[in-house]
């Protein structure tokens, strides 16, 4: 349950990346120190710093560099790799476009996601089919993103062991038939600054993107390190900044560990909002479960809580869909 957080911790995962490939980690004193951090971090805020996670700072800033230097590209250029129903809602989509509880946001963004081979997941897969669309230009784009994503993944996968042992299961909950072979998510996303007009007016600020939650299990978000601009709701409806951390990521909880966790931990809402003047990139990595798994409360979290199951069961896949399907304006 959420509470009246203040701020968002920082938690240094290092001690849990040196022992996740051993099966009994849960042993290990540096490993407890660490799942009791992020116990206390996602019941009490669903978000949360990672640092110590081995991804070196230079590739965290090249991929927003390379993610600047795409949007400084012209309209018509950019137009190339446009995200259709027909790409399986893959490539670029122009400010304004997405939208979130009816408002248009004021980003633009490349969305990419892991591919589905044609008829992999028959109908439940089909509005995702189609290969990701990277831009020609700059070119070794391609490469860089795909090292970067598969990256996250690993690490994303093992964050998913700590969270694992934190709910009180063993450190593989979440592979297998859940989370084995996890579907991802990466949006390259880039938000307008303000400007103010020339009489005088007071500067717009503009929504870059509404209060949402993500759809997954975790997120990896890779912000820009000059400028704060998203928020995160806590229990009394304060909006708290999640300033900037160079080097690190800001982690938080999606729709489907809520689900798992029963409730333990929520998929907290959460939205950008940038009034600085200059441009802010992002690059948010989401790591999901399987497509096709349902997901359902775990025993052990169901036994943590009042016994009872507090959500139904949910097809990632579905929930997907659902929401792209509704996302755009086109
Ligand atoms: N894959 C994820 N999580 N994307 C987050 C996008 C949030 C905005 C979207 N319009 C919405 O309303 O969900
Ligand atoms: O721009 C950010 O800092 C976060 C973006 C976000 O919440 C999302 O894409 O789901
Ligand atoms: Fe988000």
């Amino acid at each position: 349950m959420a509470t009246d957080f203040k701020s968002i911790p920082i938690i240094d995962i290092g001690p849990l990346l040196a022992k996740c490939d051993d099966p009994k980690m849960g042993q290990d004193s540096g490993v407890a120190q660490v799942v009791k951090q992020l116990d206390q971090a996602c019941k009490e805020a669903g978000f949360f710093y990672v640092k110590g996670h081995g991804i070196p700072e230079t590739l965290l800033k090249q991929v927003k560099n390379l993610t600047r230097k795409f949007f400084e590209l012209p309209y018509e250029e950019k137009l190339k790799i446009k995200m259709t129903a027909d790409s399986g809602y893959r490539g670029y989509q122009r400010i304004g476009e997405n939208i979130t509880k009816g408002v248009p946001d004021m980003h633009e963004a490349i969305d990419c996601y892991k591919e589905l081979k044609p008829g992999m997941y028959g109908d439940l897969g089909k509005p995702m089919e189609g290969c990701n669309q990277w831009p020609i230009k700059p070119t070794n784009f391609k490469m860089l993103m795909e090292e970067y994503v598969s990256l996250c993944t690993e690490l994303s996968r093992n964050i998913m062991r700590g969270i694992a042992l934190a709910l009180g299961g063993s450190p593989y909950e979440f592979e297998g038939e859940r989370a084995g072979n996890a579907f991802w998510v990466m949006r390259l996303i880039g938000y307008p600054g303000v400007h103010s007009a020339n009489d005088s007016d007071i500067p717009k600020e503009d929504i870059g993107c509404g209060a949402h939650t993500d759809y997954g299990l975790l997120t990896l978000v890779n912000q820009d390190d000059d400028i704060t601009a998203l928020q995160v709701r806590n229990h009394s409806g304060e909006w708290i900044s999640a300033p900037p951390v160079p080097g690190t990521f800001v982690c938080n909880i999606g729709d489907m560990l809520k689900i798992y966790s029963n409730g333990l931990y929520e998929s907290t809402l959460h939205q950008v909002i940038n009034s600085s003047p200059k441009y802010r990139v992002c690059v948010a990595y989401f790591y999901e479960t399987n497509f096709d798994t349902a997901v359902e409360p775990l025993d052990i979290c169901k036994e943590r809580t009042t016994g009872a199951k507090k959500f139904e069961r949910a097809v990632y896949g579905e929930h997907l869909v659902k929401k792209v399907q509704t996302n755009f304006v086109c």
